[in-house]
């Protein structure tokens, strides 16, 4: 028998990597089931047929070209698409045994799953990526309000962003007329899940409803965390570009609709 033998910090560091991976590519799986289930609601609904020949070509070709571009060896693509897809046939044929079609929810975002399950995905983005896509995000949002000094009270103070769920959190400062994200302690942190910071901004919500129901907490420094609440709900919301609004409803919605239709879900 050998002996325990020593596992070097590489070996480990990059087998976590790995396992985030794979954790990724069945997250992956369990969203294409969810989409296959919804086809298959549609597609009877349409009175199409479970299989078409024609779309699983189409599927196999695409991803022989992908395969190709990422150097992937080609029997690999198809091998993993070939078992995708037949998996999705069985889900669908209620003659095979398949459970999808007693279970298919009322809701097309079944199948959108709510932050919390896409959670590890994001935390294989770096953090420099994440705090990059912050900094624009909060900067769009609060041009108008920066470029106004509406945000003084923030300079030298560091404020705090939560997601709960997502087990993410940033510190803001503002530094002149520019937000940055920093490596750094809070002076005061505002939490909340995902579904409603995102429903907070978008103004779907407004703050004192959620501060109320302790869906969002101020921590540390309360007056800084309390200014900053303030200035969300004053936001002149008008000055927020078109397209960011939009797209903030339209992100907001979604994930509520898909935290109601996922409520109850033993998983
Ligand atoms: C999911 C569908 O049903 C079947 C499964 C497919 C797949 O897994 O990609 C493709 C075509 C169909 O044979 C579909 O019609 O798109």
């Amino acid at each position: 028998m050998r002996a325990m033998t020593h596992i070097p910090l590489a070996v480990s560091l990059l087998r976590r990597g790995v396992d985030g991976l794979d954790d990724a590519m069945l997250l992956m799986m369990a969203g294409r089931r969810r989409l296959v289930a919804g086809l298959a609601a549609a597609k009877r609904r349409a009175g199409l047929p479970v299989r078409d020949p024609a779309r699983e070509d189409q599927v196999l070709a695409r991803g022989h070209g992908l395969a190709r571009r990422l150097g992937l060896p080609p029997g690999l693509a198809r091998s993993q698409l070939e078992l995708l897809i037949a998996d999705a046939c069985r889900l669908q044929d209620p003659e095979s045994g398949g459970t999808m079609t007693a279970s298919v929810s009322p809701s097309p975002l079944r199948w959108f799953p709510p932050p919390r399950r896409w959670a590890p995905l994001l935390r294989l983005v770096p953090a420099p990526w994440q705090r990059q896509a912050l900094e624009q995000a909060v900067g769009h949002l609060l041009a108008r309000p920066i470029g106004a000094g509406d945000l003084d009270f923030m300079q030298g103070r560091r404020l705090g962003i939560e997601v709960s769920d997502l087990g993410l959190a940033w510190v803001l400062e503002l530094d002149g007329t520019r937000l940055r994200a920093v490596d750094a302690q809070s002076d005061a942190s505002v939490r909340g899940s995902a579904t409603d910071l995102l429903l907070l901004a978008s103004r779907l919500e407004d703050a004192d409803t959620l501060f109320f129901q302790r869906r969002l907490e101020v921590t540390g420094d309360t007056e800084l965390g309390l200014t900053a609440r303030n200035l969300l709900d004053r936001l002149p919301w008008e000055s927020v570009p078109l397209g960011v609004r939009i797209l903030l409803n339209r992100g907001a919605r979604a994930a509520r609709a898909a935290r109601e239709a996922w409520q109850g879900d033993p998983a």
